[in-house]
Order: structure tokens, then C-alpha cells, then sequence
């Protein structure tokens, strides 16, 4: 499918609109090191276990799977609590540095919209209303569909596709005639799992392992993809 065939284009935020990804990435790598060290007896926390247990994931979910693959088993709200900690980590670290946009990924938004395709954000971080709005682009979308929306209607997190068909159905789109642009593997496999049209950006996942989980192309960045 071309992309301006597409009925609906749903991005993902975190490294594919903003620079965020590594905020998240950062905090992330605080908390759990710091965790891993202190539990003791376990391997530590590496890059690794970002795009492989964090990376586009709501925020209970990749702590559980980040503490399954160590064999720890917390109750609920010691999870809630770590949870919270990498949340103050992320805003912290947020309200220092704001937001940067990838100016590509703003060129595609303004390509895709100057052809009247309706767009929507579906993110499973609870802090994507707030970056979008620091980032000036919250005006930009129909909807966004947010970790606290997908708590509230129950959508399970990435890799299953529910967050992103509930968006499609917002606009109206068919699945299998909108695009969804995502930068982590849990994300291009909910696309993938949801028959929609992926489009992958890599931003250190790797474009072999994001082919391999799904997108049909894989960019490095969204700027290569607009048309003169
Ligand atoms: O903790 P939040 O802000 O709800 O975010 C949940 C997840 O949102 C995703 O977009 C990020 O890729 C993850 O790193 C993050 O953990």
C-alpha cells in the first residue's frame, strides 16, 4: 500500500515523534540497576533488557517481563512502587531537558496531513498527553490513545494489537488500510498481530529484528518517506 492510500496513520510517540525514548530508556536504566544491584544474585540490568522487556511496553507489563527473565517474583506493589519510581525518574528528567520533535518525523506529519489522512497518536506511556503537549504537536491528532485510556477500556499492553485497533476504530480506518509508524519490536509486533500496514523507524532496535517482527519497511528516519 502507498502511504497516502492509507485511510488512517497511527505513530507511536516515543521515539518516533520525540526524542523520548531515551529519556525513558535513561530512566528506566536508573531504577533498575539500582534494583537488580541491590536484589543481588541476579544479572544486571544492560541496554539489552530495554528493547527487549521496556521498549513500548505500559509500564506494569515490561517490569514484569524485565523481572521474569531474572527469575524474581514481587508482589503488586512492589512492582507499582518501582514503577513509580521510574515514573519521578522520567519526569525529572523530562522537566530539565523538555522535549525534542524529530524534525523528520514533523515534515511526514505535515505530509500526511496536507493530504487530509486523519492521524492519531497510540502510545502506551500514561505521559504521552504531556510530552505531546511540551512538544507544541498535541493539536496535531484526532485522538490519543494512552496508557491511562487503555487502562480504562482494558486494552491489554503491545505487543497485543488492542491499542492500535481501538484507535483504527476511533478514525473509522480499516486495519488492514492504515499505517501504523513504530520504533520498538513490541510495537511492530502489535501491528503486525493487529494485520495492519507497519511502518518501522529504527532508532537502535535494529531494522533486521524490526523486519523480522513485522514492518513491512523500515526507515531511519520518517523524512525519507515523504514525497516532493
Ligand atoms: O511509564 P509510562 O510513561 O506510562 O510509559 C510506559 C512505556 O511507554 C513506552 O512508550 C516507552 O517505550 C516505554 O519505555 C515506557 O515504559
Amino acid at each position: 500500500m502507498h502511504l497516502l492510500e492509507a485511510e488512517a496513520v497511527l505513530f507511536d510517540l516515543d521515539g518516533v515523534l520525540t526524542d523520548t525514548a531515551a529519556v525513558h530508556e535513561r530512566a528506566w536504566a536508573q531504577v533498575m540497576s539500582e534494583f537488580l544491584d541491590s536484589y543481588g544474585g541476579v544479572e544486571p540490568y544492560s541496554v539489552a533488557d530495554y528493547y527487549t522487556h521496556l521498549d513500548g511496553k505500559q509500564r506494569q507489563k515490561g517490569i514484569q517481563s524485565l523481572l521474569a527473565s531474572r527469575g524474581i517474583d514481587l508482589p503488586a506493589e512492589s512492582v507499582t512502587e518501582l514503577g513509580a519510581r521510574k515514573n519521578a525518574a522520567f519526569r525529572q528528567a523530562l522537566s530539565a531537558e523538555g522535549v525534542q520533535v524529530f524534525p523528520g518525523s514533523v515534515r511526514f506529519l505535515d505530509w500526511i496531513q496536507q493530504h487530509g489522512i486523519p492521524v492519531a497518536v497510540v502510545s502506551s506511556s500514561r505521559n504521552a498527553p504531556a510530552v505531546l503537549e511540551a512538544a507544541g504537536l498535541l493539536d496535531r491528532f484526532v485522538t490519543v490513545v494512552d496508557g491511562t485510556v487503555a487502562a480504562e477500556h482494558d486494552l491489554p499492553s503491545k505487543p497485543a494489537p488492542d491499542t492500535y485497533e481501538y484507535g483504527a476504530k476511533l478514525l473509522g480506518a480499516a486495519p488492514e488500510r492504515t499505517a501504523i509508524i513504530e520504533d520498538a519490536v513490541s510495537g511492530v509486533a502489535a501491528g503486525r498481530a493487529g494485520n495492519f500496514w507497519v511502518v518501522g523507524v529504527d532508532r537502535g532496535a535494529g531494522s533486521e529484528t524490526l523486519q523480522q517482527h513485522g514492518a513491512d519497511i523500515v526507515v531511519g528516519d520518517l523524512g525519507e518517506l515523504v514525497e516532493a
